[in-house]
């Protein structure tokens, strides 16, 4: 083997080995790239056929339903415009009930339904299995604790049974009536007065809010706070209990695990529900503590007898035999001011906001209170002028237009359940064990197929038959629940609604505000978002002899 031969072998094996060597590198580059090529077309792929097949799903569903995250992407975008719209126009999509898949491992699954046999099931013929349920109760306990509106069972049977007593009675009626009249002629009025004589503008949700508030102290606890009076004082139990209402709705709609958190590191809107919490609760004990003392006097002097909601539950014992817990007489407070102050104040807002809209319906109220005014021949109809129970209660058009604002926008928009054994709902809905039902009370008032072509519009006469007004069932009509929960305080509401309305309207025009904002707000109450800002005009001579004249 000479030196050339020994050269060129050596170069032949460098040649092969470099060729071998880029050719392996080549392969190893190249396959290492058509595989990365492939991963990520199979990715796109996935990802297309996720996105298709998750989008396909809001024809069957209602709403498309994404791996992990379930609706919850869509509910998001809901929240950002008009929450009760959004469910509104999904239930109409979906004829009336759909199911809503929450993320993953968390409690957002459920049931929402507008379906007036839906709710006639669970609110009347099957009311044992459809109790608030554990989930919704831990979820509104820190407010409400075991308070009328969230227990179920025998600690809401005992209080439903004592206050019902209480709501029938005689005596309760001509207290709720005197505290009424009191409150609007001395208070509600001259702030109204005050307004038209300053030229000033008023937000009367804000207005409405106190004198419930300081109605609900009056009849619930034999307290008044005094909120609605000229100077307005701000009012820092009000402010808190509204955040605390709102706050309490967004653990509704954000995944428990999320809000435990929230809440454990006081973040957010756990945190603002704590601090006003805390505010309820040193109102709460404040009243208990002062009714304490009260009644401590009283047993001296036996003349001074108190009549209140709290007094009678604080005369009453628990089935061990003992005096309620101030934990829980602070329970019965909260929930009778969540019944009593904003239920009516949230009503009336969207009802003068509706007259506003709606100058006819508001010409043939002012038409049908003047026609009272009128049977009253002998007595002089100046300002001072104050209707008695049985006037309000011939005030039929009144009353439907109430109703018809309530059936547009209940106080309570949305409310829930959860089944406790295997069921079906009349429209085939199979529901297992443990599914929380939401039932869409707003929605309901916006149905084609409850309410007709023109549901969307205020219509006071769709309740009057032959001028007489004529209720619909509760469970087309939900505004006050039905079934063995229906509100206690139904037939008080109307007259408080009819007669703070009434005495309004046969002194003033309400007007709202051009460019107000009128948005309802997200919370256990249907608050308007920016309050209801209005200018009061007195009504001329004119105005009224018009509504004397006229036949209506
Ligand atoms: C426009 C006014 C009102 C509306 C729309 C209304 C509506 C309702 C609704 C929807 C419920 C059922 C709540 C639930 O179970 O989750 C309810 C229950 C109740 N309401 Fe009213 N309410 C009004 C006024 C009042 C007033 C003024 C009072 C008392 C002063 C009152 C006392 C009650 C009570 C005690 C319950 C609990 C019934 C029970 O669970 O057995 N409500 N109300």
């Amino acid at each position: 083997m000479n030196h050339y031969t020994t050269l060129s072998t050596f170069n032949a094996t460098a040649i092969t080995i470099t060729m071998n060597t880029s050719l392996s590198f080549f392969s190893v580059t190249s396959w290492k790239r058509l595989l990365d090529f492939q991963i990520l077309e199979l990715i796109i792929a996935l990802l297309v056929f996720v996105v298709i097949h998750s989008l396909r799903q809001r024809k069957t569903k209602g709403l498309p339903v994404w791996p992990f995250v379930g609706m919850l992407p869509s509910l998001v975008l809901g929240l950002r415009v008009d929450i009760y719209e959004w469910v509104t126009q999904i239930l109409r999509r979906q004829n009336g009930t759909f199911i809503f898949k929450g993320p993953w491992f968390t409690n957002l699954n459920c049931i929402v339904t507008s379906d007036p046999r839906n709710l006639e099931h669970l609110l009347k013929t099957r009311f044992q299995v459809y109790p608030k349920g554990l989930y919704f109760r831990y979820a509104m306990q820190d407010l409400l604790g075991n308070g009328i509106f969230n227990a179920d069972d025998d600690i809401w049977r005992n209080q439903r049974k004592t206050a019902s007593i209480e709501f029938h009675s005689s005596k309760f009626r001509n207290m709720t009536t005197e505290s009424l009249l009191e409150l609007v002629h001395r208070r509600l009025l001259p702030v109204c007065e005050e307004s038209v004589h300053q030229s000033t503008k008023i937000d009367l949700q804000d207005i409405l809010l106190r004198l419930t508030f300081d109605n609900v102290c009056m009849i619930a606890f034999g307290v008044d706070p005094g909120c609605l009076n000229p100077a307005l004082p701000k009012i820092p139990f009000a402010k808190a209990f509204e955040s605390a209402t709102e706050a309490t709705m967004l653990r509704f709609v954000t995944p428990t695990l999320v809000w435990k958190i929230m809440r454990h590191y006081n973040l957010g809107f756990e945190h603002k529900l704590k601090r006003s919490i805390k505010e309820v609760d040193n109102f709460a004990d404040e009243v208990i503590r002062t009714r304490k003392k009260e009644l401590l006097l009283q047993s001296n002097d036996d003349n001074k007898q108190m009549y209140d909601l709290l007094t009678i539950f604080m005369g009453h014992k628990d089935e061990q035999g003992q005096a309620f817990s101030d934990k829980f007489l602070r329970d019965i407070c909260v929930n009778f001011i969540l019944a009593g102050r904003d239920t009516s104040s949230v009503a009336l807002s969207w009802f003068f906001w509706l007259l506003d809209q709606n100058p006819m319906a508001e010409a043939k109220i002012l038409c049908e209170i003047c026609g009272i005014v009128n049977e009253r021949e002998d007595e002089c109809k100046n300002e001072s002028f104050v209707f008695k129970p049985e006037e309000v209660k011939k005030m039929e058009y009144l009353h439907a237009a109430l109703s018809e604002s309530l059936r547009l926008y209940p106080s309570v928009p949305v409310d829930h359940k959860e089944v406790v054994e295997d069921d079906v709902f009349p429209d085939g809905t199979i529901l297992k064990k443990g599914t929380k039902v939401v039932y869409a009370i707003y929605s309901m008032g916006r149905m084609e197929a409850i309410w007709g072509k023109d549901c969307r519009d205020f219509q006071p006469e769709r309740w009057l038959r032959d001028k007489r007004f004529t209720s619909e069932s509760a469970y087309k009509f939900p505004a006050f629940n039905g079934g063995p929960r229906l509100c206690l305080g139904k037939d008080f509401a109307y007259y408080q609604m009819k007669f703070v309305a009434a005495s309004i309207l046969y002194r003033y025009k309400v007007m709202v505000v051009e460019d107000h904002l009128v948005a309802p707000k997200l919370a256990l109450t249907m608050y308007m978002k920016h309050g209801l800002k209005v200018k009061l005009c007195r009504r001329s001579e004119y105005d009224l002899k018009m509504c004397h004249n006229i036949k209506c």
